[in-house]
This record gives C-alpha cells, sequence and structure tokens, in this order.
C-alpha cells in the first residue's frame, strides 16, 4: 500500500508535490487560523445585522431613541429567550434598577367600565385633568383613557403591555359596580383566573410601578360596604394587590355616584397625582408601598392584619414577633445604665453635674439645667435598637411617637378605639406621643419596659420643645403614609388623618417627666389638636404646676398601698404619699379640666375586693370620670417575670361585673356617679359623673372647638363649659359601643364577646 502512494506522487507536477508537501507540514496552524478567521467573521456580521433591525424599530424622533437606548439590549434577550411571563416580589427602585427617572418614561393608563354614561364621563374629564397636571413633567407621557369593554385584557393585565420600550406603567381603574352579569364579571374573572393559573406568577404585574382604583356605587340601594356597596371596585382592588405584589400606590377610593362621588374622586386624584409626583422625583412610590420603601412597622399588638384573604399587609408581623436582640440578651433599665454612668463619672470627674430630682422641685422653682450632657435614649443605644424595632420613632434624644393599632383600624373603616364613643376622638385623626420615654414605675403590665428607659431623676439633655413638637408630627404623619398601600386603608380617610386633631400623652414614659411639658401642650393647643395626659401618679409637683389640658388623666392602678407596689414596682420609696398627693391635686383642679381615673384590671392583682378600696380613692380625687379597661396582655418575657400570663386578663364579662361593684360602692358613699358608656371591643367602660348627665342623657362627648377658644380666651372656664354633644346611642352602657358606620372585624377562630382586644393582641396600654 505504502509503495502503491510513492509511484502515484511520482507522476504529480513538482509545484503540486511542494504543496501537498507543505499542508502535510503545516495543515494543524492553518486549519485553526482559518476557523478562527470565520468565527469572528460571523460574529461581527451577527452584531451589525441586530443593530440596523433595532434602529428600524425605532421611531424617527432623536429625543425617542435617547430615551429608548437602555432597551435594545432588552429587546435582544426577550426575543431569543423562550416567552416568560415574570413577577415576583422583588424589590427595586420603580423606574429600574439602574436607572434614572429621565432614562425612562411613565404611561399612566386609566381604565375603566361603564354600562350607562356616568363613569365614561367622570373618566374623561379626570384623565383630562391628570394630562394637565403632568403637562410640564419630561416624565411623563400623555395619560391614555381605555375601555374594558374594548381592550383584550390579555395585553394589560397578565402583563404590562410589552411595546419593546422601556415606558413603566401606572394603572388608574375607575369602575361602576353592578349586582347583575356585566363585563365586570369578566373582568374580575380574568383578574382571578390569571393570579390563579399555575403556569403564570402569581403576581405578573409586578413590573407595574402602581395601581390605584375608585369605585362608584349607589349608596341608596347599597348603603353598607357588607351590603354591597361598591363591591367590585373592592374587589378589583383586591386582585390587583395580589397580581401586583401588592403595589397599590393610594388606597381604594370609593363614592356615590348620586351624592358625593365626585367629591371623593377630587380629593383621590390629589393624592394619587401627589404618588405620581413622587414617582417623577423619586422613581419609586416612596414608604409603605412594597416594591420601593420599607414599611418599617412593628407592633406586638397588632396581630388583626393578616386578613384580607390572606394579603399581608407589612413585614411588621414577623419584626413583632421577633423578639429584639435587646430584649432577649436582659437590656438594661437606663436606669441601671445611669446608675453606672453615674458611678463610673463621679469618681473620674468630679465637675460632672450632679443628678437633679425635678420631681421634687418645689412649684415655680426653674426647671433642671440643660447643661448635663447625657442623652436618655443615644441613637447608638440598644434601648434605641429596641424601641425602633418596635415602631417608636424616636424624637431628639428623649421623646417618641408611634401609631397605634385603632389608628390603623380606624384608616381601614375598621372603628376607632374607645375614645371615639366616649369623647368623638377620630382614631386616624390622633397622634400618640410622649415627650419622655423615661418613667419611674416598673408597672408590670407596661408592654414596653426591658426596653424603655427607667429613672426618678431627669439627668439627661432636655430637648426644646419646639423640636419635639415639629418631629413628633414629621414621625406620625411618615408613619400615616406607610399605610397608604395597606389593604383597606380608605382613601377619605387617609386624606382625613393627614391633619393631626388629637394628641394622647400617653405612650411609654412618663409625658410631665419633660420640663418643658406645658410648652409642648401649648403648641398642641394653637395648633387646634387637643391633648389627653394621662400621668402615672408620681409627681405631684409637676402635677400642680401643669396647664390645663383637654383631659388630664391619672392612672390609678391600685386601691391600696400593697396592691400598688406589687403592680406599680414604684421607684420612689413614698410612692404612696406622692400617689395621694396627686389625687388630691386632681380633687383641687376638677373645675379647671376634665380629670379621669384610669383603672387597668389586672385579675388576680387588682380586682379582688378592691372595688370597695377605689371607690375610697373616687371620694378622695372626685375625678370627672372613671375609665375602666381590662388589661391587656403583651406576652413578653417581662410580663411573664412579673408573673403575668393570659390568665390575668379578665373577661369582658369580668370588668362589667367590677364596674357595676364599684358603682354601687360610690352609689353607698352618696357620690354622684353613673355607668355612662361601654366599649366592648376593647373591653373598656366609662362611669361619669352627673355632672355630665343633661336631661337624663349622657354628655360624656367633648366640644373640642369650644375648648380651644376658652383656652385662647384667657378667661376662667370649667369643664361643663366644653362639654360635647349626647353621647350616641350605640356608645351608652349596654349597647355595646362599636361605632355602626364601622366594619366590624373578628379575628378568626376568636370568640366574639369574651375575646377583646385585650386578650387577642395585647398590652397594658395607658390607651
Ligand atoms: C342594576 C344595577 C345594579 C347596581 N348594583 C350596585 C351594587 O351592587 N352596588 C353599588 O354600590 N352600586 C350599584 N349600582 C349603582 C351603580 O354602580 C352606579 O349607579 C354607577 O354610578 C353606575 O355607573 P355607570 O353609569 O358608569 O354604569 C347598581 C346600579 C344598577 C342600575
Ligand atoms: S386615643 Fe390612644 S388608642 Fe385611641 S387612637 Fe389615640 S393613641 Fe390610639
Amino acid at each position: 500500500m505504502a509503495h502503491d502512494n510513492w509511484s502515484l506522487m511520482a507522476l504529480l507536477p513538482l509545484e503540486i508535490f511542494d504543496l501537498v508537501s507543505l499542508w502535510h507540514t503545516y495543515r494543524i496552524p492553518i486549519i485553526l487560523t482559518t476557523f478562527t478567521i470565520l468565527i469572528i467573521l460571523r460574529t461581527a456580521l451577527h452584531i451589525r445585522a441586530s443593530r440596523e433591525k433595532g434602529i428600524a424599530s425605532l421611531p424617527p424622533s432623536p429625543k425617542f431613541s435617547i430615551e429608548r437606548k437602555g432597551f435594545l439590549g432588552d429587546t435582544k434577550a426577550s426575543e431569543k429567550a423562550p416567552r416568560r411571563i415574570v413577577g415576583g416580589l422583588k424589590k427595586r427602585n420603580s423606574l429600574g434598577e439602574n436607572a434614572t427617572p429621565e432614562d425612562q418614561k411613565v404611561q399612566v393608563l386609566v381604565f375603566f367600565s361603564s354600562l350607562t354614561g356616568t363613569t365614561e364621563k367622570t373618566a374623561k374629564l379626570f384623565t383630562e385633568q391628570v394630562i394637565k397636571s403632568q403637562a410640564d413633567s419630561a416624565v411623563f407621557h400623555e395619560a391614555q383613557l381605555l375601555d374594558l369593554s374594548y381592550i383584550d385584557y390579555d395585553d394589560y393585565f397578565i402583563t404590562p403591555p410589552k411595546d419593546k420600550s422601556s415606558i413603566q406603567y401606572f394603572y388608574i381603574i375607575l369602575i361602576p359596580t353592578y349586582n347583575i352579569d356585566t363585563v365586570l364579571d369578566n373582568f374580575l374573572e380574568h383578574l382571578r383566573e390569571t393570579h390563579n393559573d399555575f403556569r403564570i406568577d402569581t403576581a405578573p404585574l409586578a413590573r407595574l410601578l402602581g395601581y390605584s382604583v375608585f369605585g362608584f356605587g349607589d349608596r341608596e340601594g347599597w348603603p353598607t360596604e357588607e351590603e354591597g356597596f361598591c363591591s367590585q371596585a373592592r374587589e378589583v382592588d383586591k386582585w390587583m394587590a395580589k397580581l401586583t405584589g401588592r403595589k397599590r400606590a393610594f388606597p381604594l377610593g370609593m363614592g356615590d355616584a348620586k351624592t358625593d362621588a365626585l367629591e371623593r374622586l377630587r380629593e383621590w386624584r390629589e393624592g394619587v397625582e401627589d404618588v405620581l409626583a413622587n414617582i417623577a422625583e423619586t422613581g419609586g412610590l416612596g414608604e409603605g408601598v412594597v416594591g420601593s420603601g420599607d414599611a418599617v412597622e412593628s407592633d406586638v399588638e397588632d396581630e388583626d392584619v393578616a386578613e384580607d384573604g390572606g394579603e399581608l399587609l407589612f413585614e411588621e408581623q414577623t419584626l413583632a414577633r421577633r423578639k429584639t436582640k435587646a430584649q432577649k440578651s436582659g437590656l438594661n433599665d437606663l436606669e441601671d445604665i445611669g446608675g453606672t454612668l453615674n458611678k463610673s463619672t463621679s469618681m473620674s470627674d468630679s465637675s460632672e453635674p450632679l443628678e437633679i430630682d425635678f420631681t421634687t422641685y418645689s412649684k415655680g422653682a426653674q426647671p433642671p439645667s440643660p447643661a448635663i450632657t447625657k442623652e436618655m435614649v443615644p441613637k447608638n443605644s440598644p434601648t434605641y435598637d429596641a424601641l425602633t424595632k418596635q415602631g417608636y420613632s424616636i424624637v431628639g434624644s428623649h421623646s417618641g411617637v408611634k401609631i397605634c393599632r385603632w389608628t390603623k383600624s380606624a384608616l381601614r373603616g375598621r372603628g376607632s378605639c374607645y375614645k371615639y364613643s366616649f369623647y368623638g376622638i377620630a382614631s386616624h385623626q390622633c397622634m400618640e406621643t410622649t415627650p419622655s420615654l423615661s418613667c419611674s414605675n416598673k408597672c408590670v403590665f407596661c408592654w414596653r419596659h426591658g426596653t424603655n428607659p427607667v429613672g426618678t431623676t431627669w439627668r439627661w439633655v432636655i430637648d426644646p420643645p419646639e423640636l419635639i413638637f415639629e418631629g413628633v408630627k414629621a414621625g406620625h404623619y411618615k408613619k400615616i403614609k406607610m399605610m397608604r398601600g395597606v389593604p383597606g386603608v380608605r382613601a377619605e380617610r387617609f386624606a382625613e388623618a393627614m391633619r393631626i386633631r388629637h394628641c394622647a400623652l400617653s405612650l411609654v414614659g412618663e409625658p410631665i417627666f419633660y420640663p418643658h411639658i406645658n410648652a409642648f401642650t401649648a403648641m398642641l393647643h394653637k395648633e387646634r389638636i387637643s391633648s389627653f395626659l394621662v400621668c402615672n401618679a408620681q409627681h405631684p409637683d409637676q402635677l400642680a404646676a401643669l396647664n390645663p389640658v383637654t383631659q388630664l388623666y391619672v392612672s390609678i392602678d391600685a386601691s391600696n398601698r400593697e396592691s400598688l407596689r406589687r403592680i406599680d414596682r414604684p421607684l420612689h420609696r413614698d410612692f404612696w404619699e406622692r400617689f395621694q398627693r396627686c389625687l388630691d391635686i386632681l380633687r383641687e383642679r376638677r373645675f379647671e379640666q376634665r380629670t379621669v381615673f384610669r383603672l387597668t384590671l389586672v385579675k388576680g392583682f387588682n380586682i379582688d375586693d378592691e372595688a370597695e378600696g377605689y371607690a375610697d380613692l373616687v371620694q378622695r380625687g372626685l375625678p370627672a370620670f372613671v375609665e375602666v379597661k381590662g388589661v391587656t396582655y403583651c406576652g413578653t418575657t417581662s410580663s411573664a417575670g412579673a408573673g403575668l400570663t393570659m390568665q390575668n386578663v379578665p373577661f369582658y364579662e369580668e370588668v362589667c361585673a367590677f364596674v357595676e361593684a364599684l358603682n354601687t360602692a360610690l352609689a353607698r358613699r352618696g357620690l354622684d356617679y353613673g355607668i355612662a358608656a361601654e366599649h366592648a371591643h376593647s373591653c373598656c367602660v366609662l362611669i361619669a359623673s352627673t355632672r355630665f348627665k343633661r336631661e337624663g342623657k349622657w354628655h360624656t362627648r367633648i366640644d373640642y372647638e369650644k375648648f380651644f377658644e376658652l383656652l385662647e380666651s384667657g378667661e376662667k372656664f370649667t369643664p361643663e363649659d366644653y362639654t360635647g354633644p349626647e353621647t350616641p346611642e350605640w356608645a351608652t352602657w349596654g349597647n355595646g359601643g362599636f361605632d355602626p358606620r364601622d366594619e366590624r372585624v373578628h379575628r378568626r377562630g376568636k370568640n366574639k364577646v369574651a375575646l377583646t382586644e385585650s386578650q387577642g393582641a395585647l398590652m397594658k396600654g395607658k390607651d
């Protein structure tokens, strides 16, 4: 065979022979080089072709070609990849991870449905107004109006439109409700199916910037939500929350087409426009809405939130249940920290100012000097961390603000706290704050100790009242804004909540511990914010020096010395004397302002056989009102350490029985009191002096405007002068006290009457 090859080569011309031998020598490098050149050529041609294709699809406008620069890569990727519908709950900047608002544009789409034309007409006007308001912004494309009867739902409600651009969409949905078969049923069915379709992500619309829904209904035919008012708008809102991964940018609005729809729509539009302006400015929805900011809102007492068909509200529940590291590691009381600091400083620096026991400075004396430099709650302290994790906003170095569960409940149309039933305070317009996070008791039922500072003396930096006032308002409004995306928040209540009308100085701590408390309450009153101040009956001098507030409370946690020591665990050795002096002061001042005894009942501690003792205290202090409330249980290690369990939480029936016994004991002493009102929902009953009974009817409510007028007049006045209208029938004793206009929500699996907030969520609550 080898011989045959050689004879064949001998027949070939010389050049060919050279070539063949060259090939044999260099064939491997030649093959490799050719192959590499071919690959480079092919890649270059491919890139060129796809670039030409991309440019051909752009509109001619040079402006547009700049705006759409970023999406070319996306197009390629999406063309190559198999079609996949994605969503998810990833947090990202709403205008894209790396994009600035200038790179991308926002398209507002206004969807509507209308059978008899009302919604259509209104939607047209609405869209024009939105267009007008965005005319000067470079961020927005002109808003478009789309009729749900004519669009293909698949184009908009499986994923946001795919027009190969970098446009970000914001959906506005305006719809009526019909309890007969209409196109709206198809729409709702589509939303439901999309969410439940196992082939599609449960939140395929998560790429939307946000959405908001407004419903038109008819209160004449469907007076309440339970009876179907705007039921389909509520359904759409709920499904959109699921499909977008909770991107409700503004609360659901609702209006009665025959009466207030236009007014409600105007308010709602203003809110939505604010959100859109925020998007233009920051590229995001702001805090509180998933997809943008965080709603860091923790609240151990807030347990009623995981409702709405399983739609979670905040991460707060998780946060709340997570015990803070500080708590776990047995955080020191500030008293102890202060003690340690003082010991060390007294050894090292004799120029350190001495502690001032402000609680004993005499009337008219100057408050302690602000030269003391320690902060009560420094930013880097475990106390600060613990309090902020519990949902407090710390203002300055010793004040706090927090929104309570009732404020959240009222925003969602689910009822205000008992102060609405008794005194007419709307919880969504109430700010709960304290200018002193420090307290001089360690009450067994205080749900905050272990995290809040305690002390008998003020030895910290004193923040000016202006700083506290502005800070707590800002903190409160910020927390309210964070509720914007929460299911069920009512647009009109949200709008109302942006005006604080009441201040409960009753959070953790002792408000009159703050040396400038009078200046602080004066600021509240100047802005026509009424004030309820709760103190712990341990600071008689401060109580005597306190200027009138709208309603002045003292906590009466026990009826005798031993019981008070066991429950309040006061730091003052002369606690009982201080307590009694406070009652005397309240008696003296009972014709200057409304005075209240707050009794918190703890089973096994201060109920049994104590009605007579409490009656004696009432006889001594002669308060205008006695509020009796069952303790609420927080389940913290500290309350457990104090020997408290759920067994210490009285049933509402037990609270009622106690109130009746106390009422009888008061009558036996010839005192003119009676059981006026109740709020079974928060396990609270009100005994009132007959000074507040007129023509046989209780008048426990307050005329707030009159209170401010009287205060501004500079004249002397009495509580009777600002007594408000009659207590509503539903709030009076025997009628439960739940506002019939609100929706009553019971927690799953809980008994309606016996299990009140006191047992479900729970806390002591100065409130
Ligand atoms: C047959 C019928 C059923 C209705 N059902 C409800 C209802 O269940 N709940 C509600 O709040 N309004 C209901 N309405 C009131 C309409 O939602 C309201 O009039 C709305 O403004 C109509 O809008 P449109 O003119 O755009 O169709 C109903 C009206 C009609 C005529
Ligand atoms: S009074 Fe207290 S419980 Fe009621 S809304 Fe205000 S802070 Fe909340």
